[in-house]
């Protein structure tokens, strides 16, 4: 592009800057300040942030210029969690780790933690009750963090420590929320009650993922699992990740694959309560592609209704609402100069909320998926470039599966009056949203009951 504009968000208080209004709005004040230009920038604790806002922009940051970004001070602090994984190294380390795991996600590999999926899902599913009434949130983070574990440690009875480690996660993503906003980084060091719970639920994670790799190390290799896979990378000079990058990996596997698929599904089951026409047409698409056996990875490609609503449960939902990167050498961009050390943030959810790009961006309406008319560049819900998600098909066929499990067996009704908010915390998820399940069998002995909420933002 020729020239962008930077604006400043107005509003700019002294020393605070616009840090009460990013702290308070998230993800709704990024959208008001969208429309404003290409750059926008905002003022937090004495520091510019500059909003990008244009995606082809953005596509330069990520792609064609990334070698002159690294991730910023976010990362940093998740960083404490993840180590050195994949999602957290440094630039220089990153291209021999890439490679290096690159193959484990290979379309064979996929197929293999499919069926551990698709068997798991249908475990997990079928062991609801009827009339069990469902926190679908915190309910859906214990379930994929359940089949991330079984997919990384088929064979192990790791998927039983994971339960407690998913209830442990969301202490653990305030905590780093909440570290990389403090103003000063000593704060973070001293014995505040949230500090040693963080660093609890750090040990406890780091400690029980230390030893199931140790376990999987010792016991031998089951060759379909990711933990195989990872043993057996190997970098150019034949050399295998060591203990502590295992565990790195792992530890980054379960958070960063359980919390957005969670949060994604969540959405998913929201949006069909929202729309039950489009839930039955899903239900009836399941029941004759599937004829009443649980659903394989064979039949992703013959369930287009339900893709389609995924989807467009990524564009209107997308759970990585705001992402950070910070110069490490000199940049132009749009034809504006930034020096080494300027901070850049952009949100992926405002974008694939952009009217000019989606109309009526609000509406969720899968069939805009039939023939997409959106512009390159505007729908990245798993980023794109070098750091691009490595999880993005494997992340796409195993919700597939385990909402076909769920949709195929379980129909549900709001439970409570309760308001839905969306919530940007660590990833975009619904509060508040509670389902009764009804077997689908009863279901069509009730249809036609008035089950549509209002709609969230
Ligand atoms: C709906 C599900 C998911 C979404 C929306 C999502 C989104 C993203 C995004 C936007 C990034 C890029 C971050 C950046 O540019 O800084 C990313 C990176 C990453 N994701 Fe995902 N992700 C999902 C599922 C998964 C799963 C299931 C896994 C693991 C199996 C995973 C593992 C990773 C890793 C390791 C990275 C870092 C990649 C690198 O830097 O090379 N993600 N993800």
């Amino acid at each position: 592009m020729a020239h962008a504009t930077v604006v400043k968000a107005p509003n700019r208080l002294p020393v605070l800057g616009n840090a009460l209004a990013l702290a308070k709005g998230r993800l709704n004040y990024l959208e008001t300040l969208a429309p404003l230009g290409d750059i926008v920038e905002i003022g937090v604790g004495g520091q510019p942030y500059y909003l990008i806002n244009n995606p082809d922009l953005l596509h330069q940051v990520l792609t064609a210029d990334s070698d002159k970004f690294d991730k910023g001070r976010f990362f940093e602090h998740v960083k404490l969690f993840l180590g050195n994984g994949l999602m957290t190294c440094a630039k220089a380390e990153h291209r021999r780790q890439r490679r290096m795991i690159q193959p484990a996600f290979s379309q064979a590999a996929l197929r293999q933690y499919a069926a551990i999926v698709a068997e798991g899902a249908e475990q997990q599913v079928g062991r609801y009750a009827e009339g069990q009434v469902l926190e679908l949130y915190p309910e859906l983070q214990r379930l994929t963090m359940v089949l991330m574990s079984k997919t990384i440690f088929s064979g192990d009875d790791f998927d039983e420590v994971s339960v407690s480690l998913a209830d442990l996660l969301p202490e653990f993503l305030k905590g780093i929320l909440r570290q990389t906003l403090m103003p000063a980084d000593f704060l973070n060091k001293l014995p505040l009650p949230a500090n040693i719970r963080f660093q609890r639920a750090r040990t406890t994670i780091r400690g029980a993922v230390g030893a199931a790799v140790t376990r999987h190390l010792d016991t031998g290799q089951n060759s379909t699992d990711l933990m195989s896979q990872l043993i057996a990378a190997r970098d150019e000079h034949g050399a295998g990740l060591s203990h502590e990058l295992l565990v790195d990996q792992v530890v980054t596997f379960l958070m960063a694959g359980s919390e957005t698929s969670a949060s994604t599904m969540s959405w998913f089951l929201y949006a069909m309560i929202n729309a039950p026409e489009l839930e039955q047409e899903i239900a009836e698409e399941l029941a004759e592609v599937l004829q009443g056996r649980p659903p394989t990875v064979a039949d992703l490609p013959r369930l287009g209704k339900l893709n389609r609503a995924l989807m467009e449960t990524l564009r209107l939902y997308c759970p990585v609402w705001f992402q950070t990167r910070r110069t490490i050498t000199p940049v132009t961009l749009g034809g504006v100069e930034f020096p080494v050390g300027r901070n850049f943030l952009y949100s992926f959810a405002a974008m694939h909320r952009d009217p000019a790009a989606f109309p009526d961006p609000l509406e969720f309406r899968p069939d805009r998926w039939l023939r997409p008319t959106h512009p390159r560049n505007v729908f990245i819900p798993f980023g794109s470039g070098a750091r691009k998600c490595i999880g993005d098909n494997f992340s796409m066929l195993s919700n597939a599966l385990v909402l076909a499990s769920f949709l195929q067996r379980w129909t549900f009704s709001r439970e409570g009056g309760q308001e839905v908010k969306a919530f940007a915390g660590a990833v975009l998820h619904p509060q508040g949203l509670r389902l009764r399940l009804s077997s689908r069998q009863a279901a069509y002995a009730v249809a036609g009951q008035p089950r549509r909420p209002g709609p969230v933002r």
